[in-house]
């Protein structure tokens, strides 16, 4: 069924490169290990580095950097051709700082297809590193999270954008919410297995209906995660147990986009004026990504008269080109689209900023 309904909307959604992404999605994903600061770092990062893996972050931070002096150096020495100089020298929308810092995510080189081992816990019981879909990496770097900031993760469970987050060591507050019970309760467990106690004491964990939580609270968040619930594309082809394509859950798969529309809204309700929005979704479907964004932007206006400003992330993609096949007809955000060579994603991201 979830096959039937890709092959129908991102058939036309794609064209052309639909093909390519339908037998990605069939295909195993490619994994990116989480590194654990709050491990032993020494001893991991070697075990990390024997298997071959590369930090991908650092690896993309460097090559920019790389690429910046070299143009700095050929304007200076006047030794570039223009051709060559223009390429280089192309002026940059937002520099790395803008990333989060302390975010380090180790990854196969495009096209290996090794499997990372699961890690295994060291003395004090704490895991090194947290598989995931590398590309989910990418929605916390862009959310840029900065010393001292008041972060809330609205949709957080099981809580691997969480550990993402909480490795940067910025956040005064994070605040972490999920509707579900069980859920929370594995949220819990990995949060257990990765971090000292006295920084899991830090973080404030609730069971709430994210749309109502500006009615709940009222703490303006200087970031907030919007990671929401989605047809959960790769997931959706591979089991059928709990799968939002199910028969019995048709209403609830036509609801999501609304669903989706209600969290983000309620997200940036959350933020400061100034606050910075990043919503997330794990689908290619244009109705739950840029339509949703959209949407927001427009309600929030005429209902609320607060205007959101959608960034620029394009950034990112000069960043990160070399690990991720990034979408290029993206018209709001960024999208990662599974690729046989660089097999993360689906993974959506747009960040959006409240001015008022
Ligand atoms: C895509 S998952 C989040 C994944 C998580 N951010 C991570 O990185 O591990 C979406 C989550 O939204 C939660 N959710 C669904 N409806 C919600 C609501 N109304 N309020 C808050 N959370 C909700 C689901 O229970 C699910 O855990």
């Amino acid at each position: 069924m979830a096959l039937q309904i890709f092959d129908m909307n991102y058939g036309t959604q794609f064209g052309s490169l639909w093909p390519s992404i339908r037998i990605s999605l069939l295909s195993e994903q490619k994994y990116g290990a989480l590194f654990n600061n709050f491990c032993d770092v020494k001893l991991v990062t070697q075990q990390l580095e024997d298997l071959n893996a590369i930090d991908f972050i650092w690896e993309a931070q460097n090559a920019v950097k790389d690429l910046d002096s070299m143009a700095e150096q050929g304007a200076r020495e006047q030794v570039l051709s223009p051709e060559t100089q223009t390429e280089l020298c192309e002026p940059r929308d937002q520099p790395v700082s803008f990333i989060s810092p302390n975010i380090k995510c180790y990854t196969f080189p495009r096209g290996d297809i090794s499997l990372f081992p699961q890690a295994k816990p060291d003395i004090l019981g704490i895991l090194g590193y947290y598989l995931l879909n590398a590309a989910s990496v990418l929605p916390v770097l862009a959310l840029n999270v900065q010393p001292g900031d008041l972060v809330l993760d609205l949709c957080a469970a099981p809580g691997g954008k969480t550990l993402a987050i909480l490795q940067t060591g910025c956040c005064r507050e994070l605040a972490v919410n999920d509707i579900s019970a069980s859920r929370i309760d594995r949220l819990h467990r990995i949060l257990h297995s990765y971090l000292p106690e006295q920084l899991i004491n830090k973080v404030k964990i609730t069971r709430k209906d994210g749309r109502n939580w500006r009615d709940l609270n009222d703490t303006c968040y200087d970031r907030v995660l919007v990671d929401v619930p989605c047809t959960n594309d790769r997931q959706s082809l591979k089991e059928e147990e709990n799968s939002i394509f199910k028969y019995g859950r048709k209403e609830e798969r036509k609801m999501l986009p609304m669903l989706q529309l209600q969290l983000l809204v309620a997200g940036i309700l959350a933020a400061k004026p100034g606050g910075e929005v990043m919503y997330s979704t794990c689908t290619l479907s244009q109705l739950q990504n840029e339509y949703v964004v959209e949407g927001a932007v427009e309600l929030l206006k005429v209902e609320h008269g607060i205007t959101v400003q959608v960034a620029d992330l394009s950034y990112f993609r000069r960043l990160f080109q070399s690990t991720f096949s990034f979408y290029q007809d993206c018209r709001l955000g960024e999208l990662i689209l599974p690729n046989l060579s660089a097999n993360f994603g689906p993974m959506y991201f747009c960040k959006l900023q409240r001015l008022n």
